[in-house]
């Protein structure tokens, strides 16, 4: 199998504070992998140890491939125009315009508006762009999508994924599972210093597939009844019901979801 990051035994610690404690995982090329963890987990950091802008304690990083990072809201200049800055970015890294990569971020539209001014969803796709200048092989991006609407989440959500169809890999930072559900090849879930959780979104959901709640509808009220074996547990109550003379009038299973499941890995309620 062939990595676009490699991570052994990562340390980072501000002062007292361990944030990283031997974190390891891989990046596989091509895939889109994302960081998740809760607000502090380390997420961010995380990032910026592999990105080179943050150094880190002990432990090793490969990265193999050129970089293009998304950069966090407010970090250009307020008066810059969206294509003053691509311009600079893309004189910065010696590379000529791909007009093509602009017009499907839309960036082409936004030639006479100041950064300030931009909406939230602009300046996602903007520093997108910018990350996207140089053609790199591997794309950070830290909570692409917080902020968003539903429509500019998708839009953001359709150009991650043809990033990917043209073979570039992509780690991002996350909280938002249904995000992560939707997007993501595999995750890492970071808790306490380490990764808790690693694998696909498949396994992952494997996993919650066996946690069931049956919210059974009778004509005495509402039952619910909690499972990790839905077939069993449902004769069996019906069985009851039956035999008790029981009229049941609906049944509606719930099987959890990846969000609370997520939530029980980076809390470190087991699972
Ligand atoms: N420069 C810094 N100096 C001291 N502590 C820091 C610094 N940067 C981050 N931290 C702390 O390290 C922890 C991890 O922060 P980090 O931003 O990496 O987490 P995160 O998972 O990205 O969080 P969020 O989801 O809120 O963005 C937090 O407790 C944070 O307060």
């Amino acid at each position: 199998m062939s990595y676009a990051i490699q991570i052994d035994r990562l340390k980072k610690s501000y002062g007292d504070h361990t944030v990283l404690n031997g974190s390891n995982f891989n990046v596989i090329k091509g895939e889109i992998f994302a960081l998740l963890g809760i607000n502090g987990a380390g997420k961010t950091t995380a990032l910026e140890c592999i990105e080179s802008l943050r150094r880190y304690d002990s432990g090793h990083i490969v990265v193999s491939g050129k970089m293009g990072i998304q950069l966090q809201s407010a970090s250009l200049p307020a008066h810059i125009k969206p294509m003053e800055a691509v311009r600079l970015f893309a004189k910065w890294n010696k590379t000529k315009i791909d007009d093509s990569m602009l017009a499907a971020l839309g960036i082409n539209e936004l030639t006479k508006k100041p950064y300030i001014e931009l909406s939230t969803g602009q300046k996602r796709r903007l520093h997108l762009a910018l990350a996207l200048i140089s053609d790199p092989d591997i794309v950070f991006l830290d909570e692409p999508t917080a902020g968003l609407d539903v429509e500019g989440r998708i839009s953001l959500h359709d150009q991650i994924r043809k990033l990917k169809a043209q073979g570039k890999t992509i780690i991002l930072a996350s909280h938002d599972m249904a995000e992560v559900e939707s997007l993501c090849d595999r995750i890492g879930i970071l808790n306490a210093g380490n990764i808790v959780f690693l694998g696909t979104v498949a396994e992952l959901t494997a996993k919650i597939g066996k946690r069931y709640t049956l919210h059974i509808k009778t004509e005495q009220g509402d039952e619910k009844f909690e499972s990790d074996n839905i077939g069993d547990t449902m004769l069996t109550l019906l069985e009851d019901f039956k035999q008790r003379g029981i009229a049941v009038l609906d049944i509606k299973i719930d099987r959890g979801t990846l969000e609370q499941h997520f939530i029980n890995i980076a809390r470190g309620n087991g699972e």
